[in-house]
């Protein structure tokens, strides 16, 4: 008997046939020539890291059209417009879906995103290969995500390292003690714990709270899905976890920037 595949196993193997189909168009060796040409990145940890040392919470607002578990979210979606309503909204990063398959997506939201604020902003996509980093800094992108349960170790290293020497920071996501002492092996700062399950949709903030404890003080936990209500944001700080990645609560308000501030500030 076959095992059904998941959500993440079919993204991961739709990832593959749209890498070989960009390839196709944009050469990996023309892509890395617009990747170094790019300015400096914003410094996606150093945003966070400025808003935790004055106290503040650090939110990574998300722009996010539509999701394999909630189908379209958001039905008036202009990037730029929802780029600046969490800027005055007190948001310390962006983070932008650009997989277009399952999220309807794309690279140009993140351009779009980006070029109407001055914040750091991450590419949101599922990276299983270098040619997705070259194409993340060509883009403009400042952060890219690494998902422990969606690579091998060694890559995920390989892929680290390379993100790191493209001048990128990484947010390493995990979702259980496994994952998370593969992740506790790179250098990064970043850890961030998904509270969704991504094989099954399963969130619980109880994921945050059960890995927290074997998390060393140095490195900044991110909490990631889940994040609704008052109450969820005071039962994270009790905890000292004060950096959040946040998506679907803020896409759902008239005014996203607003609803941020209101959850947060
Ligand atoms: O959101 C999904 O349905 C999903 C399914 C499979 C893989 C990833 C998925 N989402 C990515 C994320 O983890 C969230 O966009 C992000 O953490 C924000 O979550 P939320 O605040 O719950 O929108």
């Amino acid at each position: 008997m076959t095992d059904t595949p998941t959500v993440l196993k079919k993204i991961i193997a739709r990832k593959w046939e749209e890498i070989a189909e960009r390839k196709a168009v944009v050469s990996a060796e023309l892509l890395r020539e617009q990747a170094l040409a790019q300015p400096a990145c914003r410094g996606f940890v150093a945003s966070i890291e400025s808003r935790l040392s004055k106290g503040e919470s650090a939110v990574i607002a998300e722009i996010k059209k539509a999701s394999p578990s909630k189908g379209v979210i958001r039905e008036d979606f202009n990037p730029a417009e929802l780029a600046r309503s969490y800027e005055q909204g007190g948001a310390a990063c962006l983070s932008v879906l650009t997989d277009v398959d399952f999220f309807q997506g794309a690279d140009a939201y993140l351009q779009q995103a980006r070029a109407a604020v001055s914040l750091p902003v991450i590419r949101k996509d599922f990276i299983v290969d270098s040619y997705q980093l070259l194409e993340a800094r060509a883009m403009g992108a400042d952060c890219v995500l690494l998902i422990v349960s969606a690579l091998s170790f060694e890559k995920l290293l390989e892929l680290n390292e390379q993100a790191l020497a493209l001048g990128l920071d990484v947010l390493v996501e995990v979702h259980d003690a496994v994952e998370l002492e593969q992740a506790l092996q790179l250098p990064n700062k970043l850890v961030g714990i998904n509270n969704r399950n991504l094989h099954t949709f399963d969130v619980t903030l109880q994921t945050t709270f059960d890995l927290l404890p074997a998390i060393p003080s140095d490195k900044v936990v991110v909490t990631e899905s889940g994040i609704f209500t008052g109450e969820d944001v005071a039962s994270m700080r009790e905890q000292g976890v004060n950096t959040f990645l946040v998506g679907e609560s803020f896409m759902r308000a008239d005014e996203p920037g607003e609803k941020l501030r209101e959850l947060f500030f």
